[in-house]
């Protein structure tokens, strides 16, 4: 049997006083890649949040537990090292290079104010050059394109080497030669016992995940294996049947429907 490594279960989650997300019970199993997927205003990056802790307190009527554990309970640093985030739209320090911003994903392992250990330079050197950044490394985020900063970013969230990795919008501005790659560093950490949550706007490359969650207006309408024909009903209901979902060279895509 799978282990889960988030299980959320939420009566409400606000934002100021607009109920967003709605009675949801949602186990995210360990080991696999989850991709959240709906149309916008649906709540996928709300839950996200959520899922990651992020939200303030108040603002959450229910639970989430991360590995086993309920992660308001878990001390800071901890969680920080248990479960990395990519934001979408992430502000971040553009004065700083893309390295010293990737470095930050070591700031949970490094004792408070101590300098970065070789262990951390070679983690850092190897998450860029999985992005495929390290050629920009000594340039100030600030002075990057769309795509280029996202990768530094993502590097930063891979240096983190946590079990848990979040990411919402992590192909936002990427070529599609490095959504490939992208979808390799996933398939690499998933086959290293990772877990993997993403929100996607690329449908298909969502159908590329193990298991999708399907949301609309705040809840959870479906949550099932991607190669599951009950999902790819979901997902074209969710769509308002604009989409068909088509197998197509050994995998599943989601097309336009333009017969309508
Ligand atoms: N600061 C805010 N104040 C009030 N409502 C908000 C705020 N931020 C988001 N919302 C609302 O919460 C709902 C869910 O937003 P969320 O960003 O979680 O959706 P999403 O599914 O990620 O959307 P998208 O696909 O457009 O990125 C939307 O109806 C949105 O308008």
């Amino acid at each position: 049997m799978s282990s889960v490594a988030i299980h959320a279960r939420l009566e409400r989650a606000c934002i100021g006083n607009t109920p967003i997300l709605h009675g949801i019970d949602l186990p995210l199993p360990a080991g696999r890649w989850t991709s959240i997927v709906g149309p916008n205003g649906a709540g996928k990056s709300t839950l996200l949040k959520v899922l990651a802790g992020l939200m303030p307190h108040a603002a959450v009527q229910g639970e989430v537990e991360l590995l086993g554990r309920p992660i308001a309970r878990i001390p800071v640093r901890e969680r920080a090292r248990l479960l990395a985030w990519l934001g979408q739209n992430e502000s971040a320090a553009d004065d700083l290079t893309s390295y010293d911003v990737a470095m930050l994903g070591r700031l949970p392992h490094q004792p408070w104010l101590a300098p970065a250990s070789r262990a951390d330079h070679a983690v850092v050197e190897q998450a860029l050059r999985t992005t495929q950044a390290w050629e920009w490394r000594h340039r100030p985020l600030g002075r990057l394109s769309g795509g280029e900063r996202q990768r530094v970013l993502l590097a930063r969230a891979l240096a983190v080497q946590a079990p848990v990795l979040l990411m919402d919008e992590p192909l936002a501005n990427l070529d599609p030669p490095h959504q490939t790659d992208w979808l390799h560093t996933v398939r690499g950490l998933v086959a290293g016992g990772g877990t993997v949550v993403s929100v996607l706007h690329e449908v298909s490359i969502a159908l590329q995940a193990d298991d999708l969650v399907v949301m609309a207006q705040g809840r959870v309408v479906h949550q099932g294996a991607c190669a599951d024909p009950a999902t790819h009903a979901a997902l074209e209901q969710v769509f308002d049947h604009r989409i068909q979902v088509r197998h197509i060279d050994g995998v599943w895509i989601a097309l336009p429907r333009m017969d309508r």
